[in-house]
């Protein structure tokens, strides 16, 4: 992972006209590097699915831009795949046509052969092997979403995006495709926007987890970055010495926190959204803070750092 802005969300604002005018989010800044997974927690209508289309090309914003790779976002591409919650399948193609129609409109010049030895390499890689020439009437919920994370990959995009790409699947199979999207992930070094309700699905995946407040006229609160190992595997999350308290600070903002912020927090600065590190209290204190005795310590589970601000 590195830090550049691989991805650079550069004060957009998206406002509906009408006989009410609505500003859903404005002067909004976010920078991602590149192999970052990022995930963004907020409540309903706050915005998310706007900034996710505004990120893939299918929406633009009233103002503002988003640079990727150095170059401006002017409409939808192939470097840029997006997971939805539903499928969005070709019903009449088997799931090898669906892949392999996404891999011919990357590669045009590719023959049949080549093609199909590049789809078949990418369902095999979600666990689809032997249901190639199934066509979506014959599949389940969680295997027609691994077709869709299959075609997406697929075509070796620069950024996945993905809205809430397993809150329709069940527990178990949200579960095994969690896995499979963080060990591909991981491997290939993806870049990855996505937006989830689910606070442990959050910790498990992301590298940062960017907390929006309610709209509208809602904004990025923190980037919360996620203290647990890289190799961490999601039945031990809740052993880690850090989960609670990264998952209580998000549980809290998202009880209380995103409806109060903004009026509560009056000096926020939106080009300069705070990073908020979770660590233990003796390993972060600085020289505002009274150090802890050793009782308190006992008495404090690992609680949160003080937030640092991202340049
Ligand atoms: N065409 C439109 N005209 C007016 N308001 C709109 C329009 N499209 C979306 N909105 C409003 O924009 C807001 C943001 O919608 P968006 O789908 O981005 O929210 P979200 O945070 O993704 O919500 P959810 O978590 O429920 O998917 C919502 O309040 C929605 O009502």
């Amino acid at each position: 992972m590195t830090s550049d802005k691989f991805i650079s969300i550069e004060g957009i604002a998206k406002r509906y006209d009408g006989s009410r005018s609505t500003t859903i989010f404005e002067n909004l800044w976010l920078a991602m590097g590149r192999g970052e997974f990022v995930c963004v927690i907020g409540h309903s209508g706050c915005g998310k699915t706007t900034v996710l289309n505004i990120l893939a090309g299918l929406d633009v914003p009233s103002e503002g831009a988003v640079i990727v790779d150095g170059q401006a976002i002017e409409g939808p591409s192939l470097d840029r795949a997006v997971i939805f919650q539903s499928h969005a399948l070709l019903p009449w193609r088997t799931v090898l046509g669906n892949v392999a129609y996404a891999v011919s409109s990357k590669w045009r010049k590719w023959d049949r052969a080549r093609v199909k030895a590049h789809a078949l390499k990418y369902i095999d890689l979600v666990g689809l092997s032997g249901a190639e020439h199934k066509r979506p009437s014959e599949l389940s919920g969680g295997m027609k979403q691994r077709v869709g994370i299959a075609r997406a990959l697929s075509i070796t995009p620069k950024i996945m995006l993905m809205d809430e790409p397993f809150s329709a699947l069940d527990a178990l199979t949200r579960g095994t495709l969690q896995d499979e999207v963080r060990r591909i992930c991981v491997e290939t070094g993806q870049t990855v926007f996505m937006i989830t309700h689910d606070v442990d699905e959050a910790i498990y995946l992301a590298d940062k987890i960017v907390l929006m407040t309610n709209g509208p006229g809602a904004v990025l609160a923190e980037i919360v970055e996620n203290p647990l190992p890289k190799d961490r595997l999601r039945g031990d999350l809740h052993r880690h010495p850090l989960y609670y308290a990264l998952r209580n600070h998000i549980i809290d903002f998202l009880v209380s926190r995103s409806k109060t912020f903004t009026a509560e927090t009056p000096g926020h600065d939106p080009r300069k959204v705070p990073a908020v590190r979770i660590g233990k209290p003796e390993l972060t204190v600085t020289s505002g803070f009274e150090a802890p005795t050793s009782e308190a310590r006992q008495a404090s589970w690992p609680g949160l750092a003080r937030p640092s601000t991202l340049s």
